[in-house]
Formats: C-alpha cells, sequence, structure tokens
C-alpha cells in the first residue's frame, strides 16, 4: 500500500526534463475497452464493407461477364443473319442471271461501253455550262397551224403519222401537215416549189417543218434524197421573212438564223438551194432576205455586197464561220436558229469543239435541229440531252438504205476492177458517180477513164477549191458525164437525176455506204447502186452489207449469203450496233468505234503538243 502511495506523488509530479516521446498518457481500463472495441468494431465494419464491396465488384464482374456474352451471341447472330442475307442476294442474283437472256446479258455489256464512251459534255457554250444556264422551255414562235389542224384529235395525228411512217417522240409534238399551203408558205415560194416538181411535202417535211416552225428544238432523221433540205431552210426563211417585215435589218445587223455543214460543197448546195428560194418571194414582192456563203476557199470581198447590208441567214462550215465570228466580221446576238446538216458527222467526226465554240458567241437561247439521214443511238442520246424539250423525228431506220434504190452487190477481183467499171458504165445513161475510198485511186480511175474517152471529173480532199468547184458545176451542167469522188462529196450533196452509183472500194463504215447510194434514188426516183466487193472486204464489212441488203428487201447474192455472223454461233446479240448503226456487228467490233478513239487520241496528242 506504502509502495503505492508513495509512488502516487511521482506520478503527480512533474518531471519537465523527461522526453516527450517517451511519455505515455495513462488511459484509463473502461476507456481502452471501449477503444478496443471501438477498433474491433470498425474492424468488422470496414471487413463487412470490403466484403460487401468484393461481392459487389465479383456481382458486376459477373454481370459484365454475362453482357460481353450476350454481345457476342448477338454479334454472331447478326453475322449469322447477314450471311444468310447475302446468301440470298447472291441466290437470286443468280437466279436472275440464269433468267437473262444472252440477249439482255448483250444489251448489259453494251451499254457498258456506251455509257464508258459517252463522256461526252453538252453541246452548249463554254459560257453557258460555266454559268451553269439550261434552257428548260422550248422557244416561242408566232407560228401557229391552221385552226382546222389544231382542232384535230392526236387520234388523227397518229393515223396520219403511221400512214407515212413517220415516228415521233417528246413533249407536245406539233401537228403533221399535209399541205405546203396549210404550213402557211407564202404562194410565190409555193409556186416556185411547183415549177421544181416540189408539189406535196414529203414525209419528213409533214412532220419535220410544223415542228420546226413552232420553235421547237428537233433531231429530223430521214433517207438520204428525201427533201431534208427544204425542211430546214424553210423555217429560218420564214423567220427572216418576219424580222424583216417587222423591222428591216441594217448593215451590221442579223444574222437571226446559221445552217452548218460538214462541207464546203453542201454549204454551197444549201446556200444555193436558200438564194432561189429567197429570190422567188422577192419577186413575189416580199423583202429581199440577204444571205452569206461563209465557207473556206472563197473571198469575203467577192461578197461584200452582202456584207455591206444586214446579214439574215448564213450558211456556213465550222471553220471559216468560228474565223469570221472572232474577227467580230458579224455577231450571233440576235441569232435564233441553229441548224447542223449532216448532223452526225458534224458532232462525231472531229468538228464537235468547233460546235462548241460556235456555241459561245450566242447570247442568247436558240433553236437548234439536227439533221441526218444516219443518226446513230449514241448521238441521239447525246443530241438530246444537249437540245430543249427535243423532238425526234424519224422516218424509217437512221441509217437504213434509200429503197428507192436498186442494189447490187458484185465480187470482182481487183486486178480486175478498172477493166469491169468500163462495162458497168455501160448499165445506164449518165450521168454517174463512182465513189472510191482512196484519193491516189480516185485519181487513177479518173485517168484511166479519161484515156479510155470518158468524160471524168474527180473530186476529193486535196483538190483546190477551184478544182473541187469545177468539178462540181461541169458535172451538174451535164458537160461532164462522171464523176469520181472519195466520200467527201457523198454525203448530202443533191446532184440532178444520178442514174448509177459505182462504189469502187467498199467503205469501211455502213453509213458510208448508205450515203454513198443515196446520190441516187432522190426524190422519188428510182436509181441504181453497184458495189465491188472481194476478198480485200472485211468480213464484218459483208455482213453489214448482207443485213442492210435484206432490211431493204434486196437481193443477196450468194457469196454474201454464204458469210456466217459470228454472233450466231456464240449465242449473242444480233441487234445493229448503237455507235454506227450497222446490223452486222455489235458495238465491241464497231470500225466506226475505233475511228472515233484514235481521232479523239490524235486530238489529244494535238493538243497536248500545242500546249493547250
Ligand atoms: N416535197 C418534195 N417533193 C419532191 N421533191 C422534193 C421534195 N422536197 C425536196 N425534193 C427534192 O428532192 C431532192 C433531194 O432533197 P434533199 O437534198 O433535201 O435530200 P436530203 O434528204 O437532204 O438528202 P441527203 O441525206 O442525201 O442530204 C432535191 O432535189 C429536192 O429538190
Amino acid at each position: 500500500m506504502s509502495e503505492r502511495r508513495a509512488r502516487e506523488p511521482q506520478t503527480e509530479t512533474y518531471d519537465l526534463n523527461a522526453d516527450d516521446d517517451e511519455y505515455v498518457p495513462y488511459v484509463p481500463l473502461h476507456k481502452r475497452q471501449q477503444e478496443r472495441f471501438a477498433r474491433l468494431t470498425s474492424r468488422r465494419v470496414e471487413s463487412e464493407r470490403d466484403k460487401a464491396r468484393r461481392e459487389q465488384e465479383e456481382q458486376e464482374e459477373r454481370e459484365d461477364e454475362e453482357r460481353e456474352a450476350e454481345k457476342r451471341r448477338e454479334k454472331q447472330r447478326k453475322e449469322r443473319t447477314l450471311l444468310m442475307e447475302a446468301q440470298e442476294v447472291h441466290s437470286k442474283k443468280a437466279a436472275e442471271d440464269a433468267k437473262k437472256t444472252e440477249d439482255q446479258k448483250a444489251d448489259e455489256a453494251d451499254a457498258e461501253i456506251l455509257a464508258a464512251i459517252a463522256s461526252r459534255r453538252k453541246l452548249a457554250s463554254d459560257l453557258e455550262l460555266a454559268k451553269g444556264v439550261s434552257y428548260t422551255q422550248a422557244l416561242k414562235s408566232t407560228w401557229t397551224p391552221p385552226h382546222y389542224i389544231r382542232d384535230r384529235s392526236e387520234a388523227h395525228h397518229r393515223r396520219l403519222r403511221e400512214k407515212y411512217h413517220i415516228l415521233v417522240e417528246g413533249e407536245d409534238i406539233p401537228p403533221p401537215i399535209e399541205s405546203f399551203a396549210d404550213m402557211k408558205i407564202p404562194q410565190s415560194i409555193l409556186s416556185f416549189l411547183k415549177a421544181s416538181r416540189i408539189v406535196s411535202p414529203t414525209p419528213i417535211q409533214i412532220q419535220g417543218m410544223p415542228t420546226a416552225f413552232a420553235g421547237r428544238d428537233m433531231i429530223g432523221i430521214a433517207f438520204t434524197g428525201s427533201g431534208k433540205t427544204l425542211a430546214f431552210c424553210m423555217p429560218v426563211i420564214m423567220m427572216a421573212l418576219e424580222e424583216e417585215t417587222k423591222l428591216p435589218f441594217v448593215r451590221g445587223e442579223g444574222p437571226v438564223g446559221i445552217i452548218l455543214c460538214p462541207s464546203r460543197e453542201l454549204a454551197t448546195q444549201t446556200h444555193g438551194n436558200i438564194v432561189a428560194w429567197t429570190s422567188a418571194l422577192e419577186k413575189g414582192g416580199y423583202p429581199h432576205i440577204n444571205t452569206l456563203l461563209c465557207i473556206g476557199g472563197i473571198s469575203m470581198g467577192e461578197q461584200s455586197h452582202i456584207m455591206n447590208k444586214g446579214l439574215h441567214i448564213v450558211v456556213a462550215t465550222p471553220g471559216r464561220l468560228i474565223d469570221m465570228l472572232e474577227k467580230k466580221r458579224f455577231t450571233l446576238n440576235n441569232c435564233k436558229y441553229l441548224c447542223m446538216d449532216e448532223a452526225d458527222r458534224m458532232i462525231d467526226q472531229g468538228f464537235e469543239e468547233d460546235v462548241r465554240h460556235i456555241m459561245s458567241f450566242f447570247v442568247r437561247q436558240r433553236q437548234t435541229l439536227l439533221f441526218s439521214a444516219t443518226m446513230p443511238r449514241k448521238i441521239q442520246d447525246f443530241a438530246q440531252q444537249s437540245l430543249v424539250k427535243p423532238i425526234l423525228v424519224n422516218v424509217g431506220r437512221a441509217g437504213a438504205a434509200n429503197l428507192d434504190v436498186l442494189q447490187v452487190v458484185e465480187y470482182v477481183k481487183q486486178e480486175a476492177k478498172m477493166v469491169y467499171l468500163l462495162e458497168c458504165l455501160q448499165k445506164t445513161p449518165p450521168p454517174v458517180i463512182i465513189f472510191s475510198e482512196n484519193k491516189n485511186e480516185v485519181d487513177d480511175i479518173q485517168e484511166y477513164l479519161l484515156l479510155k474517152g470518158v468524160e471524168a471529173v474527180a473530186i476529193h480532199g486535196s483538190k483546190t477549191q477551184e478544182e473541187r468547184q469545177y468539178a462540181i458545176k461541169s458535172f451538174t451542167s451535164g458537160a461532164k458525164d462522171v464523176m469520181v469522188a472519195s466520200s467527201v462529196a457523198s454525203k448530202g450533196l443533191d446532184f440532178n437525176d444520178i442514174q448509177h452509183v459505182i462504189i469502187f472500194s467498199m467503205p469501211k463504215e455502213i453509213e458510208d455506204y448508205v450515203h454513198q447510194i443515196g446520190r441516187t434514188g432522190r426524190s422519188g426516183k428510182t436509181g441504181i447502186a453497184t458495189t465491188f466487193v472481194n476478198m480485200n472486204t472485211a468480213e464484218q464489212t459483208l455482213l453489214d452489207l448482207k443485213y442492210l441488203l435484206m432490211e431493204a428487201g434486196q437481193k443477196v447474192p450468194a457469196f454474201l449469203q454464204s458469210v456466217e455472223d459470228p454472233r450466231v454461233a456464240q449465242g449473242g446479240s444480233l441487234k445493229g450496233c448503237p455507235v454506227c448503226g450497222g446490223l452486222g456487228h455489235g458495238i465491241a467490233n464497231c470500225p466506226k468505234l475505233e475511228d472515233t478513239q484514235r481521232r479523239q487520241m490524235a486530238s489529244h496528242r494535238g493538243s497536248d503538243m500545242r500546249g493547250d
């Protein structure tokens, strides 16, 4: 006890020197117990919390795994569905493909090639293309058909079109009209036409003229010699007459219309026609219509009397027209009518860029017309997107031969051709045209004929303008009996009453053949075409020829009959080629396509070299 007491004061006494760290304060037992209990409790709480947390985490992990597993299952389900769908699509396509005929497959292949080569830009001016200008409505015209024709039913128009085998495509098509008088053509022109034995309109005129008079853009396709020239000249003459009557043209004004031709000869001929028809008008008391011939090879000085007055109509070849426009000899500010004769050739054979350049001189919407005897589908499609609400007027298959021509195809060995030619010339009286594909051959034939005493002239691209004009003039006047020509003279030229066309070397492209035989059998008369073929003629060309003869109901000689179509054995499509219209081959073998591509490549190379 005493010990306890003796220690008690020590504990009471404060040793100020003692180290603080060593100091352990006294904690009463119950407090220590409380603290221990608290520690134990808190440890238990903590461990319970840990446990709960762990359980929670485990639970979450399980749920995550469950979700992952569900996701995997879902993904697998989707993959299975997709696979099934793909298999279904695949088997459907396979079934469809199996159902497709060889023809359909060939059509699809053709369409692919067509799409690949259809990279042409719209036929519009660069300015319009750049500004995104596109016209949606046809030009307004003051011309209307007489009320008794307007009052006719659509069924009546349809019957008329059927009667003349006229096919039309497009919206709001003007009615066909069977008489020039009902087209409201002035009497003085009607009398002049009558004197030239043009009394009633041909099918292309019946539908094409009302369409053009109504201001509509159009594509006119009709046989060689079927009167297309009148169909596209009369509307521009009437337009010029109307404008001149409203307000006479003074120097520097005009033209209202342009007719573009692919060759000087064709332009000269069309110009001659317009001058004849407008002179007839003038004689009937109407105002003078001033028409300019704008072609290479003639000096504009010769036509200064025309340039010194207001200008109504210009007939031109593209190159010279561009030259005149660039030199500002006249403008197209008031020009409302643009017609292209032999339009497929204009667009397809290297003039496309020229045409586009000419378009860039127009400052307002124009009426655009494309005419030709051959118009492959490719060009038709292209033209359709370049014109405004166009109307297609088609008389007979584009590229088909004129049925008024008797077509004779003869097998003549190369070395026998010249001699046989002489014999062949005896078939009919003159005038006769002989075509050859080659300039040198044209000269050789002319020389041979001259030696044999035949009055022959020759025309081809390397002749001067004077030589060409002399040849045409002396042949047209009847001073010369025979004209030997390369294909430059084949398209569009209208010589009087050609009796016989001899094709000395068969052209590679069947379109050229159609144009060449079309120099005879014009304006309702009949004519003969004799064509020499031999082992130098490509089999495919012979096949095109064979089908063309069959289509025209002509005699197919035995050696042509024996030419077999490889497409028959391959089970392929026997439809005509959409590029050149030839019936004996498909687009994949088209000779024209090869040529076109060659030309395109050449022009690219040319522009690369010029650096433009
Ligand atoms: N309605 C008609 N009746 C009789 N002859 C006509 C008629 N219209 C035009 N002709 C004559 O028919 C001939 C051929 O006409 P045109 O030169 O216009 O034919 P085309 O269709 O342009 O031929 P191509 O495709 O070969 O150029 C011309 O001599 C022309 O005077």
